[in-house]
């Protein structure tokens, strides 16, 4: 057996129940409203409004017990509900690894897209029930829900990963997704209100 600075957790089986949208046993869960989304949206006074009015939940986040740290594969249930700011479609934060790790999502319910960017290059994956996401390391990600319903999906990911939401900040995420035409996402380029 390999010795470890660290030992692992040990094996368990964990149950996920795909219309409660739960992971048992049940690890941190988190909740992110509107004013934990400062600096994210283009119409600030729009975002602000909200923010200080009713305050929405954007997303939540469930996880299982397996902790973040290294050599750990933690697992989370994301749920973004459905909604936009000023046309921009409600998402997370968005961040960076700083340890440049790659993560995989798989879309559970609902319609969704991962934007992805890497300082230089875009990407936009549409997020079907059924869709594997792959993030390669180096790509900051953000999902966006696109539909009218709540959008969830799983995210597996290294547990030393970390998340550094200062790099989006400060380099943006390349595109900004609005609600399109004919229900898919309108991408516009990244901009900042001058
Ligand atoms: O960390 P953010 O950008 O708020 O978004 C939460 C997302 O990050 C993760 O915690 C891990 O990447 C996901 O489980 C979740 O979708």
């Amino acid at each position: 057996m390999p010795t470890f600075h660290t030992p692992p957790i040990q094996p368990m089986a964990i149950a996920f129940d795909a219309e409660k949208l739960t992971l048992t046993p049940e690890g941190p869960t988190l909740t992110r409203r509107m004013s934990d989304l400062e600096g994210l949206f283009l119409d600030h006074d729009a975002w602000k409004a909200a923010a200080e009015g009713d305050n929405p939940v954007v997303y939540t986040v469930v996880s299982s017990p397996v902790p973040e740290i290294d050599r750990e594969l933690p697992q989370s249930i994301t749920t973004i509900m459905p909604g936009d700011t000023s046309g921009e479609l409600w998402m997370t934060k968005g961040h960076q690894h700083p340890n440049h790790q790659g993560e995989i999502y798989l879309a559970l319910t609902g319609r969704g897209g991962l934007l992805m960017f890497d300082g230089e290059r875009t990407e936009w994956l549409d997020m079907l029930p059924g869709t594997i996401g792959y993030i390669p390391p180096g790509w900051a990600h953000r999902s966006i829900n696109t539909g009218d319903e709540p959008y969830a999906f799983l995210a597996v990911y290294p547990g030393g990963a970390g998340h550094d939401y200062g790099w989006v900040l400060e380099h943006g995420m390349g595109s900004r997704a609005y609600r399109g035409a004919d229900g898919s996402a309108d991408l516009r380029p990244y901009t900042t209100a001058s």
